[in-house]
């Protein structure tokens, strides 16, 4: 599995993902910079968490501009997989790559917590290697991680398949008291329509190895190994 990771200015995961797609590929990650305007020939990208241009106007807004994004639409209409996690995930909303958008937390606060995942499709390259309703705990990291969209998208989400995770309660039901930032339908995660883009608030590759305390995030690694293979 070949893969590249977009470092933007002020990008604070992109060693993070970096690691795993390496641990689980066993190949280096071609680290791109946001003015690269070519990628080298690769099975998936990774746009990572962070800040990147500090957060102006708004989180993914300027990035979403950048020379590199024209490359990875490119790459993705062609069926490449692409992974945006947190930052990564806004900067795709704000490319048109998924649909919606991300909007302050309702709290108003940066949360930082492990929360419950109820992974809600096995039917794509990166949910693959999970059980279906499995739920799993991922760390969130984010001020702006309140996903909205109009009643038309989120009905064609819903009726599509196309949610990948919904924040969940203690009980492992999906409701708003697992929802750390007032998601619209609980959403944490969202396929396109190809179902070769996945955009996700929670961050799989903190949750990656034994070290960081919790493994559930490494099934979206292998899940997109096993896609390829
Ligand atoms: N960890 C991250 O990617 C943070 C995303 C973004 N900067 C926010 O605060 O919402």
């Amino acid at each position: 599995m070949k893969s590249a990771v977009i470092v933007f200015p002020g990008s604070n995961c992109d060693r993070d993902v970096a690691a795993a797609l390496e641990q689980v590929s066993g190949s280096k990650p071609h680290m791109a910079f946001h003015k690269d305007t070519e990628l080298p020939e690769v099975d998936v990208i990774a746009v990572p968490g962070g800040f990147s241009y500090g957060d102006y106007l708004r989180c993914g807004a300027m990035a979403a501009h950048s020379p590199i994004m024209a490359v990875v639409r490119e790459r993705a209409a062609k069926g490449v997989r692409v992974m945006g996690i947190c930052n990564g995930f806004q900067i795709l909303t704000e490319a048109g790559l998924l649909p919606g958008a991300l909007i302050r937390n309702k709290t108003l606060k940066y949360i930082c917590k492990t929360v419950d995942l109820k992974v809600e499709t096995t039917d794509s390259p990166f949910t693959a290697h999970y059980q279906a309703g499995q739920t799993i705990r991922i760390p969130v990291g984010h001020g702006e991680g309140n996903y909205v969209a109009d009643g038309e998208t989120l009905k064609r989400l819903e009726g599509e398949g196309r949610v990948a995770f919904r924040y969940v309660g203690a009980a492992g039901a999906a409701d708003a008291e697992g929802n750390p930032n007032g998601a619209m339908n609980n959403i944490a995660g969202i396929l396109n329509e190809k179902r070769n883009v996945l955009g996700m608030m929670p961050h799989p590759e903190r949750a990656f190895e034994p070290l960081h305390g919790n493994t559930d995030g490494r099934a979206f690694f292998d899940s997109l190994l096993e896609s390829l293979s």
